[in-house]
């Protein structure tokens, strides 16, 4: 099989990116982690499917991590989704409805071609995160081999366990992260947020996320660790969230109010690869 694909990045999160409209694409798990591989494939954090919505929204938009698992929902994804289909000429509107297997969310794609999306509200539901019996991000204690961490959680359509941690720089992302993200209390594992305040409008950031390990950016993670900061009095209602791959603007009025996420979506290359 042949495939025509685009490779683009948000802040340096990496995605390749499927036109699933215009050419006929089934693709197994080992196609996925293949494609995704950086050494034997294109290389990436997270294949992005673009194909017909079923609903009333524009677009269908699949999300599955470089280890093949289909997910929920990909903030930097999305901005990168808005580019895609505007570029590609599938479309010719600058704000688009897309469903994805969290519901829909609208990107918007700015003048400057930056990228907002309004990412939905937080769920602090039980069912979101199965083990938490509140409706808020407050924090829990969770027990690791060795010692036990604090973390809060919140889903913004996909699971997050957020840390606030004194120096991000040295936090175990990669370590703890790993154990946390498929700690048997999160039965659909989690991706794990490392926040730093650095003052009540600007963090830092890094995530282990679920199926890719640490990325130079998460944009829904980005959204659940301000959500977080909020939530625990930290933060005000606009915050800048510094990765190590650039930055974005969070924005969240509390309560009921979606989550707003704005940033850059950019393409890097294209080709075809056959699989
Ligand atoms: N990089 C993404 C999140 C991708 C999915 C995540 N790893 C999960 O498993 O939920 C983002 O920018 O939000």
């Amino acid at each position: 099989m042949k495939l025509k694909f685009t490779k683009m990045q948000g802040l340096g999160n990496d995605f390749v990116v499927l036109d699933g409209i215009n050419q006929a694409i089934t693709l197994d798990r080992e196609q996925i982690r293949k494609l995704a591989d950086r050494h034997f494939g294109i290389g990436c954090d997270q294949l992005l499917l673009v194909e017909k919505a079923e609903g009333q929204a524009d677009f269908r938009y699949r999300i599955f991590n470089a280890d093949g698992g289909e997910v929920e929902q990909c903030g930097n994804g999305a901005r990168c989704f808005v580019r895609y289909v505007h570029d590609h000429g599938l479309t010719q509107k600058n704000e688009i409805r897309i469903e994805t297997l969290s519901g829909v969310i609208s990107p918007h794609l700015e003048v400057n071609g930056n990228v907002t999306v309004n990412m939905g509200k937080p769920i602090f539901e039980p069912e979101a995160i199965p083990f938490i019996a509140e409706k808020r991000a407050l924090t829990y204690p969770l027990e690791l081999p060795g010692q036990p961490v604090t973390i809060s959680a919140v889903s913004m359509g996909n699971p997050h366990a957020v840390r606030v941690v004194p120096d991000v720089d040295n936090a175990p992302v990669d370590t703890e992260g790993a154990l946390i993200e498929s700690h048997p209390r999160f039965p659909k594992r989690v991706n794990v947020g490392y926040l730093q305040v650095l003052g009540r409008t600007h963090i830092k950031l890094r995530v282990f996320e679920r199926g890719a390990g640490e990325t130079l950016a998460c944009g829904t993670g980005a959204c659940a660790a301000v959500v977080v900061g909020i939530d625990l009095g930290l933060l005000d209602h606009q915050v800048k969230v510094s990765t190590r791959g650039g930055e974005l603007t969070i924005s969240w009025q509390g309560n009921d109010e979606p989550v707003w996420m704005t940033g850059p979506a950019v393409t890097v290359f294209e080709g075809e690869i056959n699989l």
